[in-house]
């Protein structure tokens, strides 16, 4: 049907500025005219133009005469307040366009329905909910933060084959490494898709990890690291400041640095839903959690995930560190040269991943 391919079309945009547009959704636009595209945009990074903006603004001169006769698709509704910048509802108003087809409503407090009632009001046709269930996956760290106040949470791990995550006895203070570098590669595309990376405490003392993007392109995730008691020496990566990190403590009072932050916390109590507190108050709207048993075990026993990724290698290590214990859904399987990659999910609103 050809309004899907154009909705699909806004949905690929949306993909292009999802993660810079953080904490803001990543929104498709695109102008048809006579079933022909005649402008398209995506959301700008964070504080810039939003994805309907930047389409009305792409069309060319000799076109522009046709915008009010075009049809607008957008995979979010749009906005109706002042934000960083002036709500697009008034432009699409004020360009005259008569026809507007909306993936999904905007759960965010401030819109939440009021940009489609502001367009109707203005006498605007709007269709809404063409490919609702993929505009709400696209988007499904925004949803899933302003409908259920935490952050998207994804698990991830590697294990070995008989189900380790690491052996019994390490030379080195580094991970042991069960995964080939092509999916460690893509361990880093996931850690730039992410608004936040957190470990727990042992996982920190065992492999100095750096929990940055090394081997791809894009952001640094804000580290978030568990230290109940102050054991992780000043020495450790995670504390260089070279890229924001928030360290979840008992301890209280501690100073902040520049780029080092604490928060205390209680441990003994809800410790997953604590910690879900901190990073929403923090605007963050995703989480990688890269392990180790512990940290991941405490979140899968409270439910509180969305999707798991589990790497199995094909290393033997006989004793160790069990890997967590996870039921659900397989969404995915694929081998990556001889890693064995599954993706589990934890829910069923947002369609395909
Ligand atoms: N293959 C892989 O993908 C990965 C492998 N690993 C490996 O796993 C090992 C570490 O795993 P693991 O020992 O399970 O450690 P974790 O990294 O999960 O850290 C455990 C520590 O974090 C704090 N903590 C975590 N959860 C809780 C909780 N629910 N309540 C209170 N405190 C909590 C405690 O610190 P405290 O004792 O200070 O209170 C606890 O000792 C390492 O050897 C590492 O190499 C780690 C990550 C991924
Ligand atoms: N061993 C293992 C993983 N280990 C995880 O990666 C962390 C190291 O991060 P960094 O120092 O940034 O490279 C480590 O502490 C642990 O959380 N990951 C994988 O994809 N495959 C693997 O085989
Ligand atoms: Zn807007």
């Amino acid at each position: 049907m050809a309004e899907e391919i154009f909705m699909q079309r806004c949905l690929e945009l949306a993909e292009k500025g999802m993660r810079n547009a953080m904490p803001n959704p990543g929104v498709g636009a695109v102008l048809v005219h006579n079933g022909r595209i005649i402008g398209e945009g995506h959301t700008s990074p964070y504080g810039g133009p939003h994805g309907e903006v930047n389409c009305i603004n792409s069309v060319r001169a000799e076109n522009r005469h046709l915008i009010p006769e075009a049809t607008l698709y957008v995979s979010l509704e749009p906005c109706s307040h002042h934000g960083k910048t002036p709500p697009c509802s008034d432009l699409i108003i004020e360009k005259g366009i008569k026809n507007i087809i909306v993936g999904t409503t905007d759960p965010h407090e401030k819109v939440a329905g009021n940009g489609i009632k502001k367009l109707r009001a203005a006498g605007r046709h709007v269709q809404l909910g063409l490919l609702e269930k993929e505009c709400r996956n696209s988007n499904r760290r925004f949803f899933n933060f302003h409908e259920k106040q935490r952050p998207y949470i994804v698990l991830k791990w590697a294990e070995s084959a008989d189900g380790f995550l690491s052996p019994q006895h390490k030379e080195e203070q580094k991970p042991v490494w069960i995964t080939t570098p092509y999916s460690r590669q893509l361990v880093h595309k996931w850690r730039s898709e992410e608004a936040a990376i957190l470990v727990g405490t042992q996982t920190v003392l065992d492999d100095n990890p750096g929990l940055d993007v090394r081997s791809w392109t894009g952001h640094n995730p804000v580290r978030v690291v568990l230290d109940r008691s102050g054991r992780i020496p000043e020495s450790y990566s995670v504390k260089n400041q070279k890229n924001k990190t928030i360290i979840l403590t008992e301890q209280a009072n501690l100073p902040n640095l520049d780029n080092l932050f604490f928060e205390t916390i209680t441990f003994d109590n809800a410790l997953p839903q604590n910690i879900c507190s901190v990073l929403y108050r923090h605007n963050l709207l995703s989480v990688i959690i890269e392990g180790g048993r512990q940290t991941l075990q405490t979140f899968i026993d409270a439910g509180l995930w969305d999707e798991a990724r589990v790497f199995k290698g094909t290393a033997v290590f006989g004793s160790g560190t069990k890997a967590p214990h996870l039921t659900g859904d397989i969404a995915a399987r694929e081998k990556i040269l001889n890693d064995e990659l599954l993706i589990i999910r934890n829910y069923g609103q947002y369609n395909t991943i």
